[in-house]
């Protein structure tokens, strides 16, 4: 009681200005732009409103929600005009699951956006010029600097852009006797149960449909977030796009399952290709998925899968690309922009368990990656091994603290690859990168504004940046990834 009436008094509401709308008003607008999110950008009197549903070049009826000081947000409540790039959503339950943004407009479309938001960031927060974009009065204002600018390409994307994730997380909740597992309603974690996912490997669905209607044959209990009882919380499930080896983890509130030798049967007669079922345990009140402890219950510690020639050992906690196809793409397009000729040193920053590394091992004389995650450099090792790779040494540590520490020892690099992530590459770094004054830099960034941020960066220590790559690794969902080819000046 006390708890409660002293956080009211301190409370202080904070008074917002004047502002040109009001909560729960009904304005029409049109849309000028679409955030990365998928949220329409709309004005009102020079107001600006993110529009929930809407489409640029649409104009809409639309109730405002929240308002801050500089910016509100509203939901469509009547589409005006529509935009020629709407479509409808394939997926039946899109408006109540977060995890698609932008499914409602033309793949087509979605490549052009996701390019533009490449380049809206190269221009405003690189201050870099783009070729044919923007030019004149825009670049100007943006206060690009003047000189040659970057190519940037269209955005390659999928031939089939759905069913194309390798990795599945859900969460498993309790509903009338059974079980649900499927995804969290927005703002809440209330479980919406779900049967399919059209961007999600086929197998994956039936996998979690088939471990749920087990868990139920043998009265496994789901986890209860509020009590904290209860004992399965969440089902992980992998495959391999190459080999179809599946993985089903079991994340459990607690060591001992109930009659686990009897599911595992159960798993792996009905779904052959599961070649390993773990268990994870976490029994922390928490948001973080995965427990500290995993345990093979069935089966291999791994799963084996391959991107181009390359293969790879996976186990429950690697960090692995979901979008099979395009790691392919992207990878290859890193390996064109090292332009590797058999007799170059190169650098791996943020490696992960190797991935870019062993791919560029083919084409170079050595290959040094250094990754912050100690559990990675040792599945990277292991992957080198795996592929009868002898030239990629790998280090534990942080890239910023390991690569002036090589530098110091006289390990000079012709390329150094980047793959930070969304916080972009540490500023100790890129002056590290400035330094060494290798002849390319390949950037690869799943964050247009870092991206942008580091190049400018780089630019400014004596590198150009030719080409950037916007590269669609997420369909539907507003997230880009770019490969960025820099040169240095001399
Ligand atoms: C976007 S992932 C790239 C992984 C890998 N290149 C791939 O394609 O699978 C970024 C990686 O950087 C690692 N990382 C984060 N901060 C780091 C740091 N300061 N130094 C080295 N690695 C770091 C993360 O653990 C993660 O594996």
């Amino acid at each position: 009681m006390t708890k409660t009436r002293k956080r009211k008094t301190n409370t202080v509401k904070k008074e917002l200005p004047d502002l040109p709308v009001a909560k729960n008003e009904e304005v029409v607008t049109e849309i000028i732009g679409l955030t990365h999110d998928g949220q329409g950008v709309g004005r009102v009197n020079g107001f600006t409103l993110f529009v929930h549903g809407a489409l640029p070049g649409e104009k809409v009826r639309a109730k405002v929600l929240k308002l801050k000081k500089q910016y509100g947000y509203a939901k469509m409540t009547q589409l005006l005009e529509a935009s020629p790039d709407r479509v409808a959503p394939p997926c039946a339950i899109y408006d109540q699951c977060g995890g698609c943004q932008l499914q409602h407009l033309s793949y087509e479309a979605q490549l052009r956006m996701k390019r533009k938001q490449v380049v809206d960031n190269l221009v405003k927060i690189g201050k870099l010029q783009v070729n044919g974009e923007a030019d004149g009065d825009a670049v100007a204002a943006a206060g690009a600097v003047a000189g040659e600018g970057v190519e940037v390409l269209p955005t390659l994307g999928m031939q089939d852009p759905w069913r194309y994730r390798n990795k599945a997380l859900v969460p498993i909740g309790e509903r009338e006797g059974g079980l649900v597992g499927g995804f969290y309603a927005a703002n809440s974690h209330r479980i919406i149960d779900m049967d399919t996912c059209l961007i999600q490997h086929g197998p994956n669905d039936d996998v979690i449909r088939t471990v749920k209607r087990i868990g139920e044959e043998l009265g496994i209990t789901a986890y209860d977030e509020e009590t904290g009882k209860g004992l399965l919380r969440h089902v992980m499930v992998r495959t391999g796009y190459v080999s179809d080896e599946m993985m089903v983890v079991l994340v459990t509130n607690g060591d001992r399952i109930p009659k686990v030798e009897e599911w595992t049967r159960r798993i792996v007669e009905r779904m052959p290709q599961v070649k390993s079922i773990c268990q994870s345990v976490n029994t922390k009140r928490t948001n973080v998925a995965l427990g500290d402890v995993t345990k093979v219950l069935w089966g291999r510690e791994v799963i084996y899968d391959s991107i181009g020639p390359i293969r790879f050992a996976i186990s429950a906690r690697s960090f692995y690309q979901v979008n099979p196809v395009q790691t392919e793409v992207l990878y290859g397009k890193a390996l064109e922009y090292a332009q590797l000729t058999g007799e170059e040193t190169v650098i791996d920053a943020y490696c992960g368990i190797g991935t870019i590394s062993l791919f560029l091992a083919q084409k170079a004389r050595k290959v040094y990656g250094v990754e912050i995650v100690e559990q990675a450099i040792e599945d990277a090792k292991a992957n080198a091994e795996l592929n009868g790779i002898r030239n990629a040494d790998f280090a534990a540590g942080a890239a910023e603290e390991v690569i002036p520490a090589w530098r110091a020892q006289g390990i000079a690099a012709d390329v150094i690859v980047v793959d930070p992530p969304r916080k972009g590459c540490d500023a100790a770094l890129l002056e590290t990168i400035i330094a060494m004054q290798p002849k390319r830099v390949v950037y690869v960034s799943c964050n247009p504004s870092t991206l942008a941020r580091d190049l400018r960066i780089l630019e400014d220590g004596g590198f150009q940046t030719l080409q950037v790559q916007p590269v669609d690794m997420f369909p539907h969902t507003g997230h880009v990834e770019c490969c960025s080819l820099l040169v240095r000046k001399d």
